[in-house]
This record gives structure tokens, C-alpha cells and sequence, in this order.
């Protein structure tokens, strides 16, 4: 099973590791995003990133996951510098490799919550219908929605729709989920159990969590917090 294989990866690895990464923005004036910043996020780590708004924390995120490329520096995941691959490849190592949850769930409105975890299984290709719509029903059910399987967004709580999203990060059985501010639009209890699962995601089944937050009862859940001020890691 994949995630077997996630658990007996080398530790020695880091998942994620940033070499003297700077991000500016060309422009007339430019805008440093984030500077110099080097970080190891080892293999099964449950990761916040924290820092005042405007601090640099989404640029971070952003450069971790492979949204966005470094000015100077390196990215390397699971060992492998990726910055000199093409667009299509990353795009590839995006979907296989990693899962997003945001702020807005971002679920397609006219999609089930079933059809919307199984989108991005149908993208990859790396399962059979069957087994695509059997892996999706269990991803649900882990989540407690299998009462919201058949349901479109619309007709889910703010909480159900995060899950779904969770849900659809999962879809392809990914080595890191990467949360941009997730707990954001949702109430305390939400929030909580968004958490709870990111834990388990961790510490039974062998993944990293990389999250922004501003919350700081949740960041102090993470065992790996990641304090950015003015794009400097703090
Ligand atoms: N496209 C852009 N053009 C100009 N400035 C930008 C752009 N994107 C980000 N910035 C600036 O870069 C800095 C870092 O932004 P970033 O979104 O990473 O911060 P953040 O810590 O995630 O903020 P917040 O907590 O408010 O979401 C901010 O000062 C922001 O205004």
C-alpha cells in the first residue's frame, strides 16, 4: 500500500527542505516575498506556519508546494531538487504527491461531494473507476460523511464542505497535505476537528501537514512551528 511505503521512506530524507530560498517579485518595485529562508520539514511532521499578516506565510506555503518558484535558492522534495522541472511535471508531482485544503473549500457546486473527491482521481488516472468511486466512498467515511456522500455543497455545513475538501486532498493518496489558513471559515468546534484529522493524517498514516494558521491554540498542536516575520523564518 502507498502509505505503507510513506512510513518506510528513510528518515534520514527530509519530506521538504529549503536551501537559501528568496522570492521576490520583479516590478518597478520589487517585492521580496520571503528571504533566505532554510528548512528541513522531516518525513510523518505535523507543521504550522504562524507570523503577522503580511508576514510572508502564503508566499512560504506557496513555495513549499510547488505553486510557486524561488528567484534564487533551492526546493527539494523527498530528496529531489525540483525547481528545473517543466510546469507539466510539477503539475504532475502536484497532484500525485500533494494535497490542498484552503480557507474556501473551492468544491464545484454542481459536483456530489462523492464526484468531488473523485475529481482529481479521474485527472490522475492511477486507479480504475471502481476502485476510484471505493477509495472515494472510504476517504468520506473516514470523515465522517457518509450521510454527505450523495449531497451536493450546497447542502453541507461549513464544517462538512472543509472535510469534503480534506476528503478530495486525500483523493490521491498523497505524501503532504499543504493548508492555507483551513480552519479560517469555520467555528471553534470546526477548526478543532479539522486539526484532529490533520493529526491522524500524521501520526497514523505516515504524512506531513504543512499548515498556515493564525490560530494560536491550533498552532501549538503542530509540533513544527515555523515563525515568519517580514519573509524571514524567526
Ligand atoms: N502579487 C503581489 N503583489 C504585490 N505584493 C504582494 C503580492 N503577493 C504578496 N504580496 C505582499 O507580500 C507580502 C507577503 O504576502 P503573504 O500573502 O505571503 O503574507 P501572509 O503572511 O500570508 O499574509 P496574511 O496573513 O495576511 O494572509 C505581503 O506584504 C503582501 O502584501
Amino acid at each position: 500500500m502507498a502509505e505503507a511505503a510513506i512510513r518506510n521512506a528513510p528518515d534520514s530524507v527530509p519530506v521538504l527542505e529549503l536551501r537559501g530560498v528568496t522570492r521576490v517579485l520583479p516590478g518597478p518595485v520589487p517585492v521580496t516575498l520571503v528571504r533566505d529562508i532554510n528548512l528541513k520539514i522531516p518525513r510523518a511532521t505535523f507543521a504550522a506556519i504562524t507570523g503577522p499578516s503580511g508576514s510572508g506565510k502564503s508566499s512560504l506555503l506557496y513555495l513549499l508546494s510547488l505553486l510557486d518558484r524561488p528567484t534564487s535558492g533551492e526546493v527539494l522534495l523527498e530528496g529531489r531538487a525540483i525547481d528545473g522541472l517543466s510546469d507539466a511535471a510539477r503539475a504532475g508531482i502536484r497532484l500525485k504527491k500533494l494535497g490542498f485544503v484552503f480557507q474556501f473549500h473551492f468544491l464545484l457546486p454542481e459536483f456530489t461531494a462523492l464526484d468531488n473527491v473523485m475529481l482529481p482521481m479521474r485527472k490522475a488516472r492511477l486507479l480504475e473507476p471502481r476502485a476510484m468511486r471505493a477509495r472515494a466512498l472510504d476517504l468520506l467515511h473516514q470523515l465522517d460523511l457518509d450521510d454527505s456522500a450523495h449531497k451536493l455543497p450546497g447542502q453541507l455545513s461549513g464544517g462538512q464542505r472543509q472535510r469534503v475538501a480534506i476528503a478530495r486532498a486525500l483523493a490521491n493518496d498523497p505524501h503532504v497535505i499543504f493548508a492555507d489558513e483551513p480552519t479560517g471559515n469555520l467555528d471553534t468546534k470546526n477548526g478543532r476537528i479539522v486539526f484532529d484529522i490533520f493529526e491522524r493524517l500524521v501520526d497514523v498514516e505516515g504524512r506531513s501537514v504543512v499548515t498556515v494558521t493564525h490560530d494560536p491554540d491550533l498552532a501549538a498542536r503542530a509540533e513544527m512551528r515555523i515563525h515568519i516575520v517580514d519573509g524571514r523564518i524567526v
